[in-house]
């Protein structure tokens, strides 16, 4: 059964247990996936937040509880960096989770960074729609993190991709940065069955704080644009990373 996109916060005390409650709601919605249509697509986070839920996914704890073999990956956003650089999501997904759990490549796509933004994004485009064939391209779980200043994917603030309409990835340069990224849209964000944010730490309480209470001001906090049509939006947050969030 699928909620509305109200915000659901889940709040705990240790980053620990917010690792488990995220881990055990994959393992809630990959079941219902897999027995009800056999696969499980998940849009993954990139950054440093999610590396710790990644290596909890694929410990001994949690191997076993997953159809791995029915999970199917993708990336809310990449760097524009090779493959192997210390900066691309994918690696680190690859070295926290897909490598330990041999997760076969067929099941993985990633963005493919050896061409120029631009082309990666209309072939990461085609990819997803392929993926999903004549039906709405509507991932299972979009797993999102939050920056400080609350971007979230590469959705940066006062980047022009904030307003795209477009249901697909897209290559954005991001000043602050002085680099592309690529990144799903808002509006494919939002197709989602579910999506989950992970944050935690008190350096990202001010950005929780705007994004979750602040007046809707997209250019500024561009994780308010994430609000599933017709789906559930989570919240795993930390006591340090929630604490404005109640005022
Ligand atoms: O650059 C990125 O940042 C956000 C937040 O990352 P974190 O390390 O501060 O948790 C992340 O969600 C995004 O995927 C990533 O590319």
């Amino acid at each position: 059964m699928e909620r509305n996109s109200q915000p659901e916060l889940h709040v705990f005390a240790t980053v620990e247990e917010v690792l488990h409650g995220l881990a055990d709601l994959f393992v809630e919605l990959a079941a219902r996936a897999t027995a009800a249509q056999g696969r499980f697509s998940v849009a993954l986070s990139g950054g440093g937040s999610p590396k710790k839920l990644y290596e909890l996914l694929a410990s001994p704890a949690y191997r076993a509880r997953v159809r791995w073999e029915q999970v199917y990956f993708f990336f809310g956003d990449e760097r524009n960096v090779p493959a192997t650089d210390s900066q691309s999501n994918f690696r680190m997904a690859t070295e926290a989770l897909l490598a330990p759990l041999h997760i076969a490549p067929a099941q993985v796509f990633a963005v493919n960074t050896a061409l120029p933004p631009d082309e990666a994004a209309a072939e990461y485009t085609q990819t997803i729609q392929d993926f999903f064939g004549e039906a709405e391209p509507r991932f299972d779980l979009v797993l999102l993190g939050l920056g400080d200043n609350s971007h979230t994917a590469s959705l940066f603030p006062h980047t022009a991709v904030l307003h795209d309409a477009t249901v697909g990835a897209r290559a954005v340069f991001v000043p602050e940065l002085d680099a592309h990224r690529i990144t799903l849209t808002a509006p494919l964000l939002n197709l989602a069955h579910a999506v989950a944010f992970l944050v935690y730490g008190a350096d990202k309480a001010a950005a929780v704080h705007h994004v979750l209470r602040d007046a809707r001001n997209v250019e500024q906090f561009p994780a308010q644009l994430i609000a599933p049509r017709n789906g559930e939006l989570h919240w795993f947050l930390d006591e340090a990373a929630a604490e404005l969030a109640s005022n």
